[in-house]
């Protein structure tokens, strides 16, 4: 069984990541691509990497044809896509990869992205999309919100641990780097090669970054109380891949357990070896998040490292595994692709 599948958005870094991947995805075909600047240009000439396939040339999102689509990706901006996606007609199951549907409190969302909702039902409707966590709601669902790419890094670590109670909920302290692909395509300053090669620079710093308003929302959640994470991200010199050192007090075999046990069964998630630590490089391109656990020379310390490719399983990995599961597709189908070394 093949399914009709369109992309709003498809002219930018998550957008062009979902294409890559579907090429060679058994289940899935590519019907629809949307741009906005790049509206009636072929794909070819925006992403040459890209040249090889048969692709549909880009349209506005008002000329694309939804007759005969069974899902949408929506790769858009957040506001924005949240005024695209409560105009869609109703049949069509949908995966965003924005912020827009991700916080199920609209308070919550007015207070980290600074406006209010215009689509509160939806917000309500939507299931968050951390596959390994949300698995059955993904299957029945119709909207499934994909998680920040930072949010979904920390959660890999962090969930397991809250849940089982075996790292103090006062003191988790998440230091994170981000290549500069998480930031998209447009042109921004701070991203041009002269300010950001061989530099490195803090962002977000003192608690403000947004994915905090996921990060609140679930982990108090799964505790039952507030639960207040100290959060720090960085901006490397790198195209694409997030690492996110965790400082977490807690005795460290107990915590290597809890995640060697949490993932056991899980295809995209692997812990290595005890004292064992990730790289960016060993997940590139791949729908594979690795951790691994060390423990610190402080007794009752441990750090747990994190890697993931935010274009991949930070985003468009992610929303592929989505799909597969609402349409019933093996979830692994189309993902399983080896890392890019070097
Ligand atoms: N990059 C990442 O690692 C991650 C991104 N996300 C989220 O995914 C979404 C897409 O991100 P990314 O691909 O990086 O972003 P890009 O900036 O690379 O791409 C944005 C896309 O949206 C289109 N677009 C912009 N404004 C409008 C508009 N007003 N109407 C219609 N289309 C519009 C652009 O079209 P055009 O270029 O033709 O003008 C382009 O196709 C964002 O919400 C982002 O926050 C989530 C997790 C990780
Ligand atoms: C390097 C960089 O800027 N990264 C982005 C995260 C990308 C992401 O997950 O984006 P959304 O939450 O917007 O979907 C950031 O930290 O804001």
């Amino acid at each position: 069984m093949t399914y009709n599948v369109a992309i709003l958005g498809a002219s930018g870094y998550t957008g062009a990541e979902l294409v890559r991947l579907i090429a060679t995805h058994p289940g899935l075909q590519i019907v629809g691509l949307s741009g906005n600047s790049k509206a009636g240009m072929a794909m070819a000439d925006v992403f040459p990497h890209l040249r090889h396939l048969d692709l549909p040339v880009l349209t506005t999102i008002e000329d694309m044809n939804f007759d005969g689509v069974d899902l949408v990706f929506c790769a858009l901006p957040h506001a924005t896509s949240q005024a695209v996606i409560s105009e869609l007609p109703k049949t069509l199951k949908i995966v965003d990869l924005s912020a827009d549907f991700r916080l199920r409190d609209p308070a919550d969302y007015e207070k980290w992205y600074g406006k209010g909702h215009a689509a509160t039902e939806m917000q309500k409707e939507a299931v968050y999309g951390l596959t390994e966590f949300y698995r059955d709601q993904i299957k029945a669902a119709r909207l499934v919100a994909g998680t920040g790419c930072n949010a979904a890094t920390g959660q890999y670590v962090l969930r397991p641990l809250i849940e089982a109670g075996v790292i103090d909920l006062d003191q988790i302290i998440l230091d994170l780097k981000a290549a500069v692909s998480g930031a998209g395509r447009s042109l921004k300053e701070n991203l041009l090669h002269a300010e950001l090669s061989e530099g490195a620079h803090a962002y977000s710093v003192g608690g403000t970054h947004r994915h905090l308003g996921e990060f609140d929302q679930e982990f108090s959640a799964i505790a039952g109380r507030a639960v207040k994470i100290q959060f720090t991200p960085h901006l490397i010199p790198a195209n694409r891949g997030i690492l996110a050192t965790t400082y977490v007090q807690g005795d460290p075999d107990s915590i290597y357990s809890t995640l060697k046990a949490a993932y056991a069964d899980e295809p995209f998630i692997e812990v290595l070896p005890m004292g064992q630590h990730p790289s960016i490089k060993h997940i590139r391109g791949s729908n594979f998040c690795h951790i691994g656990v060390v423990a610190d020379r402080i007794p009752g310390r441990a750090i747990v490292i994190a890697a993931l490719d935010n274009l991949t399983k930070g985003s468009s990995g992610q929303a592929i595994q989505n799909a597969n599961l609402m349409l019933g597709l093996p979830e692994t189908e189309g993902l399983m692709l080896a890392p890019v070394f070097p």
